[in-house]
């Protein structure tokens, strides 16, 4: 019987949709050795949490790594593709969910709901309201996106249309920009935007992308909404720009350290929100990922190729491990 792996439960209609056509197994614990000895005789594996990379090594049976959500991140593709097994995600599905997150940030921010809502608890009315004399609108400010694609083009939508803001963004590629969106390269953007958010994947171009330097050249009023993943941060140097009052504030979904250590200094800072990597994580949203990647894994046991395939170049060697694949 086929054994498809997911490292965490699926949504109940995905979990209906694989009944036939094998026997769904969640990976009983997350670190790389249980990982590796239960993906060792799966084949396909449902990813939402890292996988190392000598799991493709034993892994015979495996044909594809299929990831949950958007972020390719978690699995080693290079291993993946020397292993010869297909790499797939599910793109955009997840990504209104994540831009109406940013937005609550952006809000929840801006309006200090963070210490208005403890102090009106701990203190009372007035010091609830005490806050309210430095806080602002969104309409009329300036929202910088770094990193245009689904979930950088929800946010710019709902910005522009939704709040007014005006929208500016990074681009490598993308032609003509979307409406009501203006291109800056990212030195301009990080120095004109009162909201930045970080909405690219990780890449070797993209770690460290949020440098000292450019945390430097923020307006003191900046906020920061990174959803996009931990190391595009300087994480350092963030929490002295916090200390010293040198930006506005901070929205973190994601960290460099995950699960984020219950000490870590982001935690004293009142003008952060620090959420457990759950922006693109909804009702709506986490149907569709499991049904996006049933789907896919569907398509593999049939030895047909994913939809959304992200390692093309395999296939001549997957081919060889399964003659009829694909
Ligand atoms: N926090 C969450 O729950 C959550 C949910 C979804 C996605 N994400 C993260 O957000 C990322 C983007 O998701 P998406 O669905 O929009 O993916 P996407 O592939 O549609 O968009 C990524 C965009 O980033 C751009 N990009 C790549 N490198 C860049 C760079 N160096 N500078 C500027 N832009 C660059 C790409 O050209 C593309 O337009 C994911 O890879 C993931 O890391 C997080
Ligand atoms: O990359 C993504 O799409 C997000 O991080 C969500 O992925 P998840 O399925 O791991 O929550």
């Amino acid at each position: 019987m086929r054994k498809i792996l997911s490292t965490h439960p699926l949504h109940p209609r995905a979990t209906a949709m694989l009944a036939g056509a094998g026997r769904l197994a969640i990976a009983s614990a997350l670190d790389a050795r249980t990982l590796t000895a239960e993906a060792r005789d799966a084949d396909i594996v449902i990813v939402r949490a890292p996988l190392p990379p000598d799991l493709f090594d034993g892994a015979k049976d495996l044909r594809a790594a299929i990831r949950h959500g958007a972020g390719l991140d978690m699995i080693p593709v290079e291993a993946a593709t020397a292993a010869g097994v297909l790499v797939a995600n599910v793109p955009a599905v997840n990504a209104r969910s994540v831009a109406e997150h940013v937005m609550f940030t952006a809000l929840a921010l801006s309006r200090r709901f963070r210490v208005m809502d403890r102090d009106l608890r701990a203190k009372g009315w007035l010091a609830g309201r005490e806050h309210a004399n430095s806080t602002s609108e969104l309409a009329g400010k300036t929202i910088g996106i770094v990193g245009l694609g689904a979930v950088g083009q929800a946010v710019g939508h709902i910005a522009a249309h939704g709040f007014d803001l005006n929208v500016v963004a990074t681009t490598r590629s993308l032609r003509p920009a979307p409406e009501r969106v203006g291109f800056l390269s990212i030195d301009a953007l990080v120095e004109q935007s009162d909201i930045i958010v970080l909405c690219c994947p990780l890449t070797e171009e993209t770690r460290g992308l949020i440098s000292r330097e450019r945390i430097g050249r923020m307006k003191p009023h900046a906020l920061l909404i990174n959803v996009s993943r931990g190391p595009v941060v300087d994480d350092e140097a963030l929490i002295e720009a916090l200390r010293k009052s040198r930006i506005g504030g901070a929205a973190l979904d994601v960290f460099s350290t995950q699960p984020l250590p219950p000490n870590h200094p982001y935690f004293g800072f009142d003008n952060v929100i620090a959420t457990p990597h759950l922006a693109g994580i909804t009702e709506e949203s986490m149907m569709r990922m499991g049904v996006g990647a049933a789907n896919e894994a569907l398509l593999v046991l049939a030895n047909k190729l994913p939809v959304n395939l992200r390692n093309p170049e395999v296939i001549e060697h997957y081919r060889r491990r399964f003659p009829a694949g694909g």
